[in-house]
């Protein structure tokens, strides 16, 4: 699959590549855990743990604290006024700025992908901006992204494709020659809605689901493969 994979990837050389965050480049559902359960404790609710909480990252904060709230009960958690919401995610964020950086960490060959990259990169994350920047700086990772879009900076997050469209348009590459690169369904629908060809990582969250499901473009077991670009 792997070698399949490669070859096809060998016949599509992006000007852009677009990357998620969570699942994809990083692995941060235990610090996420940590603040969750913080939050939980907090309430007087028994904690979610890691597994849990990895089925619902992929959508922003706003949502994760939502689920956490409803034990991931989709209709539930929306359904959960902003003013029930507020002083969970105030103790989330608060929780998470203490978390962010302790467990989290790159997936095998992510840094090596970023020094080499031969294409420009952007981040289009859901995850808000305020955790995003000092995640990034704990990491090093700013020098090679020439924009960051986080979940927080335009009126919709994926699966929306605007995020994705206004990378395209900063950085002036038309959406057909750019290449998402996610772990979720959020990231696969919102670059099929955006006309960007799409390569899915298969280790990442994508709320406990195979991506194969979401039919990307592509595969990857590894971000090297993208390498043979
Ligand atoms: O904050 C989240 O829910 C996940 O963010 P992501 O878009 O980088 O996966
Ligand atoms: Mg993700």
């Amino acid at each position: 699959m792997a070698e399949w994979h490669a070859r096809v990837l060998a016949r599509f050389t992006p000007e852009l590549v677009l990357f998620d965050l969570d699942g994809t480049l990083i692995d941060s559902v235990p610090d996420l855990t940590t603040a969750i359960d913080a939050m939980l404790q907090q309430l007087g609710r028994a904690p979610a743990g890691r597994e849990q909480v990895s089925h619902w990252v992929g959508n922003g904060a706003d949502a994760l604290v939502r689920r956490a709230l409803t034990a991931g009960d989709e209709t539930a958690a929306w359904l959960l006024t902003s003013e029930q919401v507020a002083p969970a995610r105030q103790a989330f964020d608060q929780a998470y700025m203490q978390a962010l950086h302790h467990a989290t960490g790159a997936y095998d060959g992510v840094e090596e992908f970023l020094r080499s990259s031969p294409a420009p990169m952007v981040l289009v994350t859901n995850k808000p901006r305020v955790f995003t920047e000092p995640l990034l700086q704990s990491l090093g990772w700013q020098p090679y992204f020439q924009l960051l879009l986080c979940g927080d900076d335009l009126a919709q997050k994926k699966p929306h494709p605007a995020p994705l469209l206004h990378a395209c348009e900063q950085l002036g590459v038309a959406p057909q020659q750019a290449l998402m690169v996610g772990d979720s369904r959020n990231d696969v629908e919102a670059a099929k809605a955006a006309s960007i060809a799409c390569a899915a990582v298969s280790y990442g969250y994508n709320h406990g689901e195979p991506i194969a499901d979401s039919q990307p473009d592509w595969l990857l077991d590894d971000i090297r493969q993208l390498l043979a670009l």
